[in-house]
């Protein structure tokens, strides 16, 4: 169940006027945008354009040099804790551990919220089309298969914003669909989404995109 924020019209996450530099050279500048609850965001742009330096930006990971977080009208640095309590960071290399099986690698990660349910995250394993791989270790898997893994945690997760860094890589069409109607579920539970993908997601309803850099 998804920790609904007070009723209030205030967006759950502001980006105002952000800057973001890697190596002395700024990827963007001036960045703001609000995401409100039920929405999905996709950043969009070229290789390099500063998407994944965004999503970690906000996931806290990389230093901002300008502007500043909202989160539900306040600047996070007011509510740090809470914060990242509410939002979930699923990135690139996924946080896979290879040498633990999908089951322990979720154990893992569901515990990080407070969840002990070996059943439930039994299921979420099934959900996501990994029942009867959920003791092998995950080097064992293949590139799709990892993937899946990492997103299970999509299936019971109480975090309210989701940061899912090009989450559809590597998996296949029914894995995608899977992920997407999860994706669905959690904008029409309250929650949101901020993606990066290169791919045309039109069957997401209430898509907003966000365009960085541009286009060689
Ligand atoms: N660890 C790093 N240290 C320094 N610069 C980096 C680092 N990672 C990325 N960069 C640089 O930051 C810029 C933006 O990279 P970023 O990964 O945010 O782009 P992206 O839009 O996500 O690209 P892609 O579509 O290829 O995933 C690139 O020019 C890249 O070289």
């Amino acid at each position: 169940m998804i920790k609904t924020p007070a009723k209030s019209t205030a967006a759950l996450l502001t980006a105002h006027k952000l800057a973001c530099e890697r190596d002395e050279r700024r990827l963007f500048n001036d960045l703001s945008f609000n995401l409100y609850a039920g929405e999905l965001l996709q950043l969009e742009g070229p290789n390099g354009a500063g998407k994944t330096s965004l999503m970690r930006l906000l996931a806290g990971l990389l230093p901002f040099s300008e502007g500043e977080i909202l989160w539900q009208g306040q600047n996070i640095d007011a509510c740090r804790e809470y914060f990242y309590q509410s939002i979930l960071f699923i990135g690139h290399l996924a946080g896979i551990k290879a040498e633990l099986s999908p089951l322990e690698n979720l154990t893992w990660f569901a515990a990080l919220e407070g969840i002990h349910d070996e059943t439930l995250l039994e299921q979420a394993l099934w959900q996501v089309g990994l029942a009867g791989y959920e003791d092998h270790p995950c080097h064992q898997l293949s590139a799709g298969q990892k993937r899946r893994a990492a997103l299970a945690r999509l299936t019971f997760t109480q975090r309210l914003v989701w940061l899912l860094d090009e989450p559809f890589t590597a998996l296949d069409k029914n894995a995608v669909a899977a992920i997407e109607n999860l994706l669905i579920a959690h904008s029409q539970a309250g929650g949101a989404v901020i993606l990066t993908s290169h791919h045309a997601l039109e069957a997401l309803p209430n898509l907003k995109k966000l365009s960085l850099g541009e286009e060689l």
